[in-house]
């Protein structure tokens, strides 16, 4: 699992570990490193170090000094390397490294040929903002050039993510003792690239964090146990409030996802048209036809948890649906017409217990937070704070959707899903994804967890029908694949 630490967190280990060692080990730990990967950029781009020219963007701070000293061993190894001044002052040790290892001092014209840049404008010490000298010089960083972003890019804001104006475009950011947020999150995660992380040994003195991103061995232990005895009851049982006479495919869809993720069994709940299509397409969920006053949701039987809400009408039927199925004490994911039903309705999540995960993507939000106009655009670009703020708000696991997506829980954790694919931005794979997460749920995942668990392995599925060339996909193609996204289960070997 990764972590990532706020810039106040980094600082307070950085202060602890120099404590304990000589002035500029933590500097010269971080220059080495970055060389290393600046050298292994060229040797891919032109074959080699020597003779290969780097340009270094150089602010008044550390990350210049960190920069500056990368350069040094690059110009030692024969690069011919140029450095771009851009603050009032520069890192001294490695202004004096950098003449003594051949490199130059020049100005902005001097990168119209460099192969590689080195972004050593402003680190975690940077103010929003990137100021018109920075911003002038890198314009003249030629297209094709590969930019490596020391720490943070510059104009990134490490904290949340947020870019204000003009911000590097790095092709890898090398980063130092920890993550930073802002490098996980959009719009900085693009502008980050590739990630390297560089152990400087600040481990010791940081704190548990608040910020995490599973990885492919974190999955197993995080799956629900599946038990040599289990029958389908102790596996989980799925209650689903989905589709109406005009989103029939919305109510297949999502009982799909819950299906594929592996359940005990799924009891659909719903209008006659979607549960017609559902009986036809999934013989093996059990159908209960509801009245059309919506009536006695929980006549279906027992279940564990419920998913209410993919493609239902926020009228009066979906009003009671939703009212019904949150007045139960069994955990509930609520998506798409449930969160426009909870929008005009805040009260139905009152005096409620059990956990709750409310699936948005940042539109659905807004009308929920009840923002004004634009206020899509806001949640987009400051995509962490909201998310933390609903979950607080709402006391519910909160999965805001989108490019990168970030599930917070109510007592402030977040993890950031790193398996997301542009292909999902397709109709139909959000009712998937709700199917998913209520699975994990009805098998016994906290609601943290089954969010965060259930956006891997859908953005997994994706990764996998689509391919590495991203082919096209539609939602349907994420049920065959979701079998394949889940990793073997640590009891898998009892059998
Ligand atoms: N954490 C760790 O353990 C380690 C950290 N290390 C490194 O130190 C870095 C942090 O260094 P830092 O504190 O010197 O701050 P930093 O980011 O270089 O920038 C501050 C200076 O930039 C300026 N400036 C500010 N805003 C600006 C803007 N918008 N646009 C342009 N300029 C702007 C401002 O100067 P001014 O010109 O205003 O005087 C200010 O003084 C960190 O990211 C990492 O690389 C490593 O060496 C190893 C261990
Ligand atoms: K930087």
């Amino acid at each position: 699992m990764r972590h990532a630490h706020p810039v106040a967190v980094v600082r307070a280990a950085e202060a602890a570990v120099m404590a304990r060692l000589p002035a500029g080990t933590l500097m010269q730990r971080a220059a080495a490193a970055l060389a290393a990967v600046a050298g292994r950029l060229l040797r891919r781009r032109v074959g080699r170090v020597y003779g290969a020219r780097v340009g270094i963007l150089v602010g008044s701070g550390d990350n210049g000094g960190d920069a500056l000293f990368a350069g040094a061993r690059l110009a030692r190894a024969g690069a011919r390397v140029v450095a771009v001044p851009l603050g009032a002052r520069v890192h001294a040790g490695g202004r004096d490294a950098l003449t003594d290892a051949g490199g130059s001092f020049g100005s902005a014209a001097d990168l119209a040929d460099v192969d590689l840049v080195l972004d050593g404008i402003v680190g975690i010490g940077g103010r929003p903002g990137l100021r018109p000298e920075a911003v002038a010089a890198l314009r003249r960083v030629p297209a094709d050039a590969t930019v490596v972003a020391v720490d943070v890019p510059s104009g990134v804001d490490p904290d949340t993510g947020e870019v204000c104006g003009t911000a590097v475009r790095a092709d890898v950011t090398v980063t130092f003792g920890a993550f930073k947020p802002g490098l996980l999150i959009d719009p900085g995660a693009e502008h980050a690239g590739r990630i390297e992380y560089v152990d400087i040994g600040l481990g010791p003195f940081l704190p548990t964090p608040w910020l995490t991103v599973l990885d492919d061995e974190d999955l197993p232990a995080r799956l629900p146990r599946l038990a040599r005895t289990a029958d389908k009851y102790q596996r989980g049982v799925l209650g689903v409030v989905a589709g109406s006479p005009r989103y029939t495919g919305a109510a297949v869809l999502t009982v799909g996802g819950a299906l594929r993720t592996g359940i005990g069994m799924v009891r659909f709940v719903g209008a006659a048209e979607p549960a017609d299509r559902v009986r036809a397409r999934w013989p093996e969920a059990v159908v209960t036809v509801l009245p059309d006053d919506a009536r006695d949701v929980a006549a279906a039987g027992r279940v564990q948890a419920w998913v209410v809400g993919p493609g239902l009408e926020p009228d009066d039927v979906g009003h009671a649906l939703v009212a019904q199925v949150l007045a139960m004490p069994v955990p509930v994911v609520v998506d798409a017409g449930g969160l426009a039903v909870l929008a005009a309705d805040r009260s139905l999540l009152d005096g409620r217990r059990a956990p709750t995960v409310l699936t948005p993507h940042a539109g659905e939000l807004a009308r929920l937070l009840r923002m004004p106009p634009g206020g899509r655009r806001d949640i987009e670009e400051h995509r962490l704070a909201f998310a933390r703020r609903a979950a607080d708000e709402f006391g519910a696991t909160v999965l805001l959707k989108g490019t990168t997506t970030c599930v917070a829980s109510p007592s402030g954790l977040v993890r950031v899903n790193p398996t997301g694919t542009p292909v999902l931005a397709t109709a139909g794979s959000g009712d998937v994804l709700s199917g998913v997460i209520g699975a994990l749920l009805a098998g016994g995942l906290s609601a943290f967890d089954a969010a965060s668990v259930g956006a891997y392995l859908h953005g997994l599925a994706a990764q996998l029908v689509s391919g590495p060339a991203g082919r096209p996909i539609s939602a349907t193609d994420l049920w065959a694949a979701l079998p394949d996204a889940i990793p073997g289960r640590p009891d898998s070997r009892e059998w």
